[in-house]
């Protein structure tokens, strides 16, 4: 599986120019012909959280018609990273998933708000886990601060997950612990780790790009900088039952134990 991710510096509360940024780079990114695109969380919106019930996509239904059309037009899957969707007044960080012909093939809400940017004042959390087939692999769907509840993530590959897509806002400031905690994920759960982080500043952030690839070893595939850029990795799948083979981790566990 060939995937490519993009790692760009979103408009702050300006969906139309962030859609127009999306279409040129997923155009660009389609020209190396991957399976599977990643963007970052809150794309359409950044971290405008005081106007967001205003600048929220309703339903996710805009989003949703254009992602689907360029999943269509260039016959790749696209995991679309999270945007503001909005119902009845709720605002939930949505992540939603299309299939190479353009079908919605997955869709999770964040789960753990983000208290320390504020997250919790306006958004709803989601209920449901994020999992989702492509192309005959299950995968998940995480946003962000998600990573820092291994119990959250090892629910998912529990259930069968071998590779991660995760989409995120991580400040600068704790660019270290981005990196960590995305390869501890990929080494406890012995699966792919695909995270797209956005670049650039809001008001009040500075963010660390270094999006990454990361394999089920810990070893990382690529790793951007801190620029905006189109980050391409390849994923061998045969590697997942490779390393649980290897150390039989889901074999050895004792949920029994754990509560
Ligand atoms: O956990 C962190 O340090 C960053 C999380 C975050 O920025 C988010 O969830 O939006």
């Amino acid at each position: 599986m060939r995937v490519s991710l993009i790692q760009f510096d979103i408009a702050f509360g300006n969906p139309e120019a962030n859609y127009a940024v999306v279409e040129k780079y997923i155009h660009a990114a389609a020209a190396a012909k991957p399976d599977c695109i990643l963007l970052p969380e809150l794309w359409t919106t950044g971290y405008d959280l005081t106007r967001l019930k205003h600048i929220a996509d309703p339903g996710g239904q805009a989003t949703l018609t254009f992602i689907a059309s360029l999943a269509r037009r260039y016959k790749v899957n696209i995991v679309a990273g999270s945007v503001a969707s909005s119902t009845d007044g709720n605002v939930t960080n949505r992540m939603l998933v299309f299939n190479r012909e353009g079908e919605l093939a997955g869709e999770y809400n964040k789960l753990h708000l983000f208290r320390l940017m504020d997250e919790h004042l306006y958004l709803q959390p989601g209920a449901a886990k994020g999992l989702f087939p492509l192309d005959g692999t299950l995968c998940a769907g995480l946003i962000c601060y998600d990573i820092r509840f291994p119990e959250w993530v090892r629910a998912h590959t529990a259930q069968g997950a071998e590779v991660l897509f995760i989409s995120a806002e991580w400040p600068l400031p704790r660019l270290a612990h981005w990196r960590a905690l995305l390869i501890s994920r990929a080494i406890e759960n012995q699966c792919f780790v695909v995270a797209c982080n956005r670049t650039g500043n809001d008001p009040a952030n500075t963010f660390a790009g270094h999006s990454m690839i990361i394999d089920p070893w810990g070893d990382i595939i690529c790793e951007a900088g801190q620029s905006e850029e189109i980050l391409s990795g390849e994923i061998d799948l045969h590697k997942v039952r490779e390393v649980r083979e290897q150390i039989p981790i889901f074999s050895d566990r004792r949920p029994h134990m754990y509560e």
